[in-house]
């Protein structure tokens, strides 16, 4: 029979020693001390490390008689932390091949039992099952408001009803196409603040992040902003969306120690607690706006939608403002990351750029500025869209894991309810098993060439060789506008210049893993127009 020690049983042991009494505190405080130590290190000699070692006792599972997944035990109490911090997609992929593990490994943050897979089929047995729809607990994202939206909503009728008014009013075709000429406008004041560099070199990461947070607030706050002015409403935006991303980007310690919870050793809360009050008063100043308008007018703009809803679907105030404010504050940086991406590889593959210019000028041409209907009828643009997806997923973790609701079993293993799971959708585009050459920078790849090749390879998800946009009930629901706005965009961006990289500061694809994975030194580069 198998022996279960715990903590409690432990402590009465101690209380019944005569030599651990009230009048020897430092014997008792070194007993405690050495008994939570032995407790410790019995959890961490399981596979996958003390979070796994804890449930497997307390279910009185053995090593020997339990398929275990294979994976690091990491350090005692904290698991394997370390392998979260700096590039975590990197360091998990190298952990999964020591353990030959890439198939599914698991691990411990602290007291959360984890799994990981590197592998697509496992990724979309993963993705795609309903016991996996929900999102783990992250303090932040509940101090945010974000449990109020649809990113972190527990998996249900509150959720799916605001993936439906999403879907309906901000993210089907439709609607997709009436904000054409909104991104059409942005795209233009792009290239007029790009131009006014005149030939000089400079960093194009701010000019991409304001055209984002542009284009959002014009879709969800109906704010028409000029790029080339400053104003202080976007840049008070810009500032709460950068403390929001670095908050929810954060290792949160005591998400998986709850013990250290009420420390707040990493100033999160104290942080999520400043950021909340003013995203409160700035959301709420624009709702209050649109309820005011006494012309009558809709703008057709998302705070008018909510603000439309009846019946059931009608959100309370408070929700109204997480969902406002998680539109913005996933639209933004998603978009702008991906297209500094695409820049940097247009900078060191001037074969490719040129490939794109040639189709630019054969569908286009120079006489006319770039429509988005263009898109239509490229075929190379789309493929180097892919090819960047593919080599430098904004999501390399796909942002945001999953929790399984119930216990399950992935690729033969038990795995129980309230584990987290994670895919490492980098590894899997670095995978030369699933991908020929995976380190070289190749559109044709997509590109119907040969018979091997996959015309219509689609990256929204269903087939996990390549799924940036995650999969299944959670896949992103912004995927369509994002790639509509980011094809479009670096379409515009291309057709108007050609890019040169800067002699003295070559570019540099380290990575930097913040909510998005983002280029670590931003481009710096310039440009030499092509249309007169
Ligand atoms: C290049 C652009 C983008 C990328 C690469 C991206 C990627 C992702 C990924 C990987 C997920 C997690 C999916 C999963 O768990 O399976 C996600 C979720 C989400 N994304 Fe995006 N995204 C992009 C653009 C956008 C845009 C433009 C919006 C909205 C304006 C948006 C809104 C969301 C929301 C609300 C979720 C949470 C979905 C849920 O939990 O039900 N995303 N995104």
């Amino acid at each position: 029979m198998e022996t279960q020690i715990d903590s409690f049983w432990v402590l009465v042991l101690v209380s019944k020693c005569k030599a651990f009494s009230a009048q020897n505190p430092i014997f008792l405080l070194v007993s405690v001390f050495l008994a939570w130590l032995a407790m410790a290190l019995c959890y961490w000699v399981y596979p996958g490390g003390p979070a796994w070692g804890n449930y497997l006792r307390k279910k009185g599972i053995s090593c020997s008689r339990a398929k275990m997944i294979p994976g690091p035990r990491g350090f005692p109490v904290i698991g394997s932390m370390n392998l979260m911090v700096n590039l975590a997609h990197h360091k998990l992929a190298a952990a999964a091949k020591a353990f030959k593990a890439e198939r599914l490994m698991a691990f411990s943050l602290g007291e959360t039992k984890v799994i990981i897979t590197c592998n697509p089929d496992v990724a979309k047995e993963i993705l795609n099952s309903s016991v996996f729809a929900d999102r783990p607990v992250k303090e932040s994202a509940y101090q945010l408001m974000f449990n109020r939206a649809i990113g972190f909503a527990p998996y249900g009728v509150y959720w799916r009803t605001l993936r439906r008014i999403a879907a309906t009013h901000l993210f089907c075709p439709k609607q997709i196409s009436s904000t054409e000429s909104q991104r059409f406008n942005i795209a233009s004041q792009m290239v007029s603040a790009i131009a006014s560099q005149g030939g000089d070199y400079f960093c194009v990461r701010g000019i991409l992040k304001k055209a984002s947070l542009n284009n959002m607030m014009c879709s969800v706050f109906g704010r028409k902003y000029d790029l080339g002015s400053s104003n202080s409403e976007t840049e008070e935006l810009r500032r709460l969306v950068d403390e929001g991303y670095d908050l929810l980007g954060k290792l949160n310690w005591s998400d998986h120690l709850p013990w250290l919870a009420n420390l707040d050793l990493q100033r999160i809360r104290f942080r999520c607690s400043n950021l909340v009050p003013k995203v409160n008063r700035f959301v709420n100043r624009v709702i209050e706006e649109h309820r005011e308008d006494q012309t009558g007018q809709r703008r057709n703009d998302f705070v008018d939608v909510l603000l439309s809803l009846h019946g059931p679907d009608k959100l309370s105030h408070h929700d109204m403002i997480a969902v406002l404010w998680e539109m913005i504050f996933r639209g933004t940086d998603t978009v702008a990351v991906l297209i500094e991406w695409i820049l940097a590889r247009m900078l060191l593959h001037r074969d490719i750029q040129s490939k794109v210019h040639d189709e630019l000028d054969q569908v286009v041409g120079r006489s006319r500025p770039l429509m988005e209907a263009d898109i239509q009828s490229m075929v190379y643009l789309p493929a180097v869209v892919k090819e960047v997806l593919r080599l430098h997923p904004p999501g390399p973790l796909l942002s945001w894991a999953r929790l399984a609701i119930t216990d399950t079993n992935v690729d033969g293993y038990d795995v129980p309810a309230g584990t987290t799971a994670m895919v490492n959708m980098w590894a899997i585009t670095r995978d030369p098993q699933v991908w020929a050459n995976p380190l070289r920078f190749l559109p044709e790849r997509f590109l119907c060439k040969d018979a091997t090749a996959d015309v219509e390879f689609s990256v929204s998800g269903s087939d996990l060789k390549l799924a940036p946009f995650g999969s299944g009930r959670r896949t992103c629901p912004g995927k369509a506008l994002g790639l509509a706005t980011v094809s479009f965009w670096v379409g515009v961006l291309l057709h108007e210049f050609e890019w040169v990289q800067c002699d003295h500061e070559p570019v540099d694809l380290s990575e930097v893993l913040r909510l998005s994975c983002e280029m670590s030194n931003p481009l710096t580069i310039k440009v030499n127009p092509r249309r007169r």
